[in-house]
């Protein structure tokens, strides 16, 4: 799908390094619009988006290594404002005529800056003398600077902290001004796109709603537009946009494959068609799931027929609409980023996530992904702008196996039952008590094991229900979220007291690593 245009980009430079993403938060934190970009591919990036400025990411990488990454020299040719972090730092120096030695002053955590002179990019932040806090990460460091260039702060292991040419507006830092751990480095990174590069910082969601209108309309047409609606933040908004693009050449298919939480697809459907008046299709599809899932017990199989049972019931449902030309789809910036990889070579598979991906080529579509440029919490903000309800914008996410995942060991419609009844009352306290959004993720997961116990004084031989919660930032890596006791006991207590077929509950105190969020 074509880009939609932004006329103040910022063009972030990947070294690979593992917080580049941060830099595009903060620098969209600043209301400006910036791309990632792959060092190897920044030269054709430079003529595509036509920066208005340019940062260079930090990198596993030692400008000392033989072929190391370094910086196209278009970018110092262009004459644009230049923020250079790390290895960026580092690899500019070495480029522009200055020095780097590597070894022996690794710094690894917190260090303090002294600032020495007065500059443009310490407007309304920092002044000569003071001191703050920044944090390290490097085991090379610059020992001589290019010709033009100044020291405009030092610390104890780096003299060269950073350093400026304010002529040809390149300023250098040693430090990570992306991380939460370097407090000012947000306001730095917004002084370089605002004052240095003067950027005005007017990228809104309100004027990303309307651009991504504007372009559904024209790479749409007149065409049909199928969207697979899970209700989820990410398909729901992406809905939305296309809805109001094209309106009733849209065409949204829910699949209640049984395995959705209690209640959900009823209360999906309501919202979409009480509030938006968009043709929403409701697949009854829990026979055709869930008789397959019927006691299949290893986890890979169940995603596998899962998966296929998704593509096969979306292909059923559009060709009784008589086919489709667009399918929509949620797709996020994260997904969509090429990272570089230092690593070399695939990484083994955990588990087969999936969605309705392999449709469009078994049916030859092409793709809508009107978020394609957006992370998930300015995904949240366009769901506000388009009015979707709080209780949509906020939710957990919840993966498209649903509760067959929950459900380890064979999956039965009796265990399905009892489990949409835990979960729902255990998320019913996390709401009571306030924790909803303070949690990334929480649900009820039934354990294919049964316990004696002792209810009315007679016996009960049921399943035993284990509780998840997780924080986490992306769900690459989770901890395991801290309840205080009592919290736990009235959940427990509830989940036991209603619902029959369970008799025991435990928590899960497993992080991510070495457990994953969900069980299987
Ligand atoms: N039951 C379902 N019916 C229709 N489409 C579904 C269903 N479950 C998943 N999908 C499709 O698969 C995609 C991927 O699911 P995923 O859970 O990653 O995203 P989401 O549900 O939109 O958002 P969230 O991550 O907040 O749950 C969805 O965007 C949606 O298009
Ligand atoms: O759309 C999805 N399709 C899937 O097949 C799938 N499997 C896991 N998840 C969600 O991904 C996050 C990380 O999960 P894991 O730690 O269990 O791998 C957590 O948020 C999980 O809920 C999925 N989402
Ligand atoms: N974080 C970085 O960019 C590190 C750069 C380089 N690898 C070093 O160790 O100095
Ligand atoms: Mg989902």
């Amino acid at each position: 799908m074509t880009q939609i245009e932004h006329p103040d980009t910022v063009l972030i430079v990947d070294f690979g390094s593992q917080v580049t993403q941060l830099i595009a938060r903060r620098v969209r934190e600043a209301g400006v619009y910036c791309e990632i970009v792959p060092f190897q591919k920044a030269e054709a990036a430079f003529g595509e988006l036509k920066p208005k400025a340019v940062i260079l990411s930090g990198s596993p990488a030692s400008v000392l290594d033989e072929n190391a990454p370094s910086v196209p020299q278009v970018l110092f040719d262009s004459g644009l404002p230049i923020f250079a972090i790390c290895y960026g730092q580092q690899t500019m120096c070495q480029q522009l005529g200055g020095k780097v030695e590597g070894g022996h002053h690794r710094e690894f955590g917190r260090a303090f800056l002294e600032i020495a002179t007065d500059c443009e990019i310490f407007e309304g932040l920092w002044t000569v003398g003071s001191r703050h806090q920044v944090w390290m990460s490097h085991g090379d460091r610059v020992t001589a600077i290019p010709p033009g260039f100044e020291i405009i702060a030092t610390s104890s292991n780096a003299p060269f902290a950073f350093i400026a040419d304010t002529a040809r507006k390149y300023y250098a830092v040693q430090f990570h001004p992306e991380v939460v751990h370097t407090p000012d480095g947000a306001k730095l990174i917004q002084n370089f796109v605002h004052n240095v590069a003067g950027i005005t910082g007017d990228w809104t969601m309100h004027a990303y709603r309307q651009k991504a209108v504007e372009q559904i309309r024209e790479q749409v047409g007149d065409k049909r537009v199928i969207c697979a609606l899970s209700g989820g933040v990410d398909s729901s908004v992406a809905a939305l946009l296309i809805h109001e693009a094209v309106g009733d050449q849209l065409t949204c298919i829910l699949v209640d494959h049984g395995l959705m939480r209690k209640n959900e697809a009823a209360d999906v459907v309501a919202m979409f068609q009480e509030h938006y008046n968009l043709h929403l299709i409701h697949v009854d599809a829990v026979d055709r799931f869930v008789g397959e899932l019927e006691g299949v017990a290893d986890p890979e199989t169940k995603r596998k027929i899962i998966g296929r049972l998704f593509i096969e019931t979306f292909e059923d449902e559009a060709k009784k609409l008589g086919g489709a030309d667009f399918l929509g789809q949620g797709t996020l910036y994260p997904d969509v980023i090429e990272s570089v990889s230092f690593s070399g070579g695939p990484s083994v598979t955990i588990k087969s996530h999936h969605n309705v991906g392999g449709l469009p080529e078994r049916m030859n579509m092409q793709l809508v992904e009107p978020l394609r440029e957006l992370f998930k919490d300015e995904v949240r903000v366009l769901g506000k702008e388009l009015g979707l309800p709080d209780s949509f914008i906020g939710r957990h996410p919840f993966p498209g196996p649903g509760l067959a995942i929950r459900c380890p060991g064979g999956v039965t419609r009796e265990k399905l039952d009892i489990l949409r009844e835990a979960d729902a009352i255990y998320l019913d306290e996390i709401r009571k008590a306030g924790l909803y959004d303070a949690i990334w993720q929480a649900f009820a997961v039934l354990l294919p094991v049964q316990t004696v116990g002792v209810m009315g004084d007679g016996r009960t031989y049921e399943f035993v229900c284990a509780l998840r919660a997780v924080t986490s930032v992306d769900g690459m890596t989770a901890d395991f979220y801290h309840y205080d006791m009592e919290f736990l006991g009235r959940a427990a207590t509830r989940i036991i007291n209603e619902v029959r077929g369970i008799n025991r509950v435990v928590y899960d105190v497993t992080s991510k690593p070495p457990g994953t969020i969900e069980w299987e």
